[in-house]
């Protein structure tokens, strides 16, 4: 069994205030996580796990600073700093969800991965080759080379979608911070189908908080379009983490066949 779980920037921090961690969900996450792994090796079942995390209050603001008109300038400098910001934010991360004993190993876009002719270049053998000895790669969104020239976010909401249909995922979860896909008079939205597309896409606001890459359209329609069955549920919920990675239903199914 295999499950990308994507925790959102908005329930790792808070993207109203820069650099903010929101400790108390990052800690419940480690919890709950290591719960979820323990529920499958009761079964006899061994879960594999690819974790993506957002820029969220680190990435975000940092990026702002050197995007202008949807190009990126004094990237000699920028480069970096949005580079650093986001292995801050990666190294919390990863030392808090270590100290829940999970295995978890750095994967940084940044130094490999790159857009060339709008698709996404990610060789992902080092990544199988981690979950083959039981680690946990933790992928983050970062800063990317776009080879047609210039730079581009390349966001967790991209890396997950590409993850699930190159490594045939059986779980996918994007852990945000609403139940689910809302609905105009605020519902959560059961199924995204090819029968209702076209109508919510219209329903789809921009994120709360700064963000420069595309908040709920992005999500559902990369993994719409890459054809990839996934669920956007409320990683804020005490419990929805463990749900999710034990296949429970807990928010707004995508589901592109
Ligand atoms: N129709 C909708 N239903 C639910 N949320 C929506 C909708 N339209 C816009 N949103 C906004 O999308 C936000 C979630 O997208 P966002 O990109 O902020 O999530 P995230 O994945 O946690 O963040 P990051 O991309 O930084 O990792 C919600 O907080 C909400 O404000
Ligand atoms: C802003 C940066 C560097 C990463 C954005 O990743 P996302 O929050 O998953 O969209």
């Amino acid at each position: 069994m295999l499950a990308i779980l994507k925790l959102g920037g908005s329930i790792l921090s808070n993207k109203k205030i820069p650099f903010s961690v929101n400790w108390d969900n990052l800690e419940r996450i480690g919890l709950e996580v290591r719960e979820a792994l323990n529920y499958y090796r009761e079964k006899g079942e061994k879960l594999k796990l690819i974790i993506i995390h957002g820029g969220g209050s680190f990435g975000h603001p940092i990026a702002k600073k050197y995007l202008k008109e949807d190009k990126f300038l004094n990237m000699e400098k920028g480069f970096w700093e949005i580079q650093r910001a986001m292995r801050r934010f990666h190294n919390i991360i990863l030392d808090t969800l270590h100290s829940y004993d999970l295995p978890v190993v750095s994967i940084q876009p940044s130094s490999f991965s790159f857009f060339e002719h709008g698709k996404l270049m990610f060789p992902t053998r080092t990544i199988e080759e981690f979950l083959k000895r039981d680690f946990i790669p933790v992928v983050h969104g970062d800063i990317v080379l776009n080879l047609d020239g210039n730079y581009k976010i390349l966001s967790g909401d991209h890396i997950l979608p590409y993850l699930a249909k190159e490594l045939k995922a059986d779980i996918n979860l994007h852990a945000s911070n609403v139940d689910g896909v809302l609905d105009s008079e605020g519902k959560v939205i059961e199924v995204i189908n090819k029968n209702n597309i076209d109508k919510i896409l219209s329903s789809l606001r921009d994120a709360e908080g700064i963000d420069v890459t595309g908040g709920m359209y992005l999500k559902v329609m990369e993994t719409f379009n890459l054809k990839v069955r996934a669920i956007i549920f409320n990683g804020n919920k005490r419990g929805n983490i463990y749900k999710a990675l034990i296949g429970e239903k807990v928010g707004t199914l995508i589901d592109p066949q």
